[in-house]
Order: structure tokens, then C-alpha cells, then sequence
């Protein structure tokens, strides 16, 4: 039987507005669930049925969920005409497994591929191998997870050997940054991109002008969020 996936939507083009390809053009597939549950989310309508999540709001998830077969799912995101094809959530790799074929589909069309997962899952080697890069956004305490459940030693520490992987972290202040250098040395995370929390462009701006200078002084990255800045807080972009 051909697999599905649990999609919430499949959008482009559009740039990567965050982390290494920031500003590359692209195309999205985002994911249905999580297993987490951040209060400040920016997609909730992908995994909050309860109202868990810093808006309350209740999400239904058949209007939001829908099963695709992976054929379908690979025509659409090849028909965008981009080179790159990020695919996010939720959490993606909740589904990893069916994200196999899909992504084989789209790297023999010559297409990249990036992850952008929150590091709680280990990644499938099947999709190493065929060439995926890894955006690991590992939750900090501020997201109110708590840290059984957003810290997975083991998943971070296979993810921080895998080739191409990079590490994201959302924050809004320097205080944030000690708690990111815990788990850098903790887990020997490489490639460090911190990234400011916000939905607004002006928190965004906010928050990256506190960062900035202390970011750049302990030797990571920085990204901003460029769809933030450009669109707010919409969907599908
Ligand atoms: N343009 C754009 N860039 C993004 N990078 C990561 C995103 C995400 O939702 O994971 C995202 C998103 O939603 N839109
Ligand atoms: S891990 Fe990502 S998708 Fe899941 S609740 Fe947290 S911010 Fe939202
Ligand atoms: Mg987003």
C-alpha cells in the first residue's frame, strides 16, 4: 500500500526564513503533530486540540489534518519549480519513517532537502543517507516542556554526529544563552545558530538586538526570522 502522510499544509515559494538557508528560495511541507507542547508555539494548529498553547485556542484537527499518499505530496512540492523543499511541523519526524520515500521522490528530481525537527527523535539513517540536512531546534526551559520530554540525550547526541546538522535555538534574552552553552557542551552540539523568539517583527528586532553582541561574542551564528519580519504572523508563508 502507498504510504500517506499526515500533512497540515504545503505551501511555496517562499525563502527560508530561518537558520542556514535563510533567504534561499523554497517550498514547505509542514507536517500534522507534535509531541510537544511549547506555550509559545507559532504552529499550534498543527498538534493543539485542547487549547494547551499560549492562545488557548482549540484547533480541530480534521479541518487542520489531512492524509496525502506520498505521490501526491512530491508532485505538488516539485510543480513549486524550487531547488530546496523544507520540511517542518509539528515535529516531522513523528512520521520519519513515511518521510523516506517522499524525500528519495524529491532527491532524484536533483532537489535539497532540510528537517526542521525539535531534537527529540534520533534521525532515520535512511534519510541521512539520502542526502537530508537537520535544523535541530532543542527546546529550552522558557517553552514550558518539561525537560524529560524536551531533552532526549540520546536523539541529541546522534543528531550532533550526523553530517549537516545544525542547531537552533529560540531565546530572547542573554540569560537564555547559558542554558544553550549547558547543552552545547553537554551533548557537543556544533554548528550554533540562536534564533529570537517572536511572531511580530517587532519582537523579533527586540529580542535580536539583545542578542546580538553576546551571540556573536560566544563564537555561534545568528539568525533572524525573515518571514516574521516580512509577513507577521501568517500562515502559509
Ligand atoms: N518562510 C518560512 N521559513 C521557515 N523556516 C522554518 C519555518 C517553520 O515553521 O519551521 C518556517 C516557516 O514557517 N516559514
Ligand atoms: S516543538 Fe515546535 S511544533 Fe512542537 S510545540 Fe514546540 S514549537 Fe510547536
Ligand atoms: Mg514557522
Amino acid at each position: 500500500m502507498e504510504p500517506e502522510l499526515v500533512v497540515n499544509e504545503i505551501f511555496g515559494p517562499t525563502v527560508q526564513g530561518e537558520g542556514r538557508s535563510m533567504g534561499r528560495r523554497c517550498a514547505f511541507l509542514r507536517l500534522g503533530g507534535c509531541n510537544l507542547s511549547c506555550t509559545w508555539c507559532d504552529t499550534p494548529y498543527t498538534w493543539d486540540w485542547t487549547g494547551a498553547g499560549e492562545s488557548g485556542v482549540r484547533y480541530d484537527p480534521r479541518r487542520e489534518l489531512h492524509r496525502c499518499h506520498v505521490r501526491k505530496v512530491a508532485e505538488k512540492l516539485l510543480s513549486f519549480g524550487v531547488e530546496l523543499i523544507v520540511i517542518s511541523g509539528g515535529e516531522p519526524l513523528g512520521q520519519q519513517s513515511r518521510l523516506v520515500p517522499l524525500v528519495e521522490l524529491l532527491t532524484a528530481h536533483g532537489l535539497e532537502i532540510e528537517i526542521e525537527t525539535n531534537g527529540t527523535h534520533a534521525a532515520d539513517p535512511a534519510l541521512v543517507s539520502a542526502g537530508v540536512r537537520f535544523n535541530v531546534s532543542p527546546k529550552l526551559a522558557h517553552s514550558g516542556d518539561p525537560e524529560h520530554r524536551r531533552i532526549v540525550p540520546d536523539a541529541l547526541k546522534s543528531l550532533a554526529v550526523t553530517e549537516g546538522t545544525t542547531f537552533k535555538f529560540v531565546c530572547r534574552n542573554t540569560g537564555d544563552l547559558d542554558e544553550v552553552a549547558g547543552l552545547v557542551e553537554e551533548f557537543g552540539l556544533g554548528s550554533v545558530w540562536i534564533m529570537p523568539k517572536g511572531q511580530t517583527g517587532a519582537e523579533v528586532s527586540r529580542h535580536m538586538a539583545e542578542l546580538a553582541d553576546a551571540v556573536i561574542a560566544r563564537g555561534w551564528n545568528l539568525t533572524t526570522r525573515l518571514h516574521t519580519l516580512l509577513w507577521g504572523d501568517t500562515r502559509g508563508v
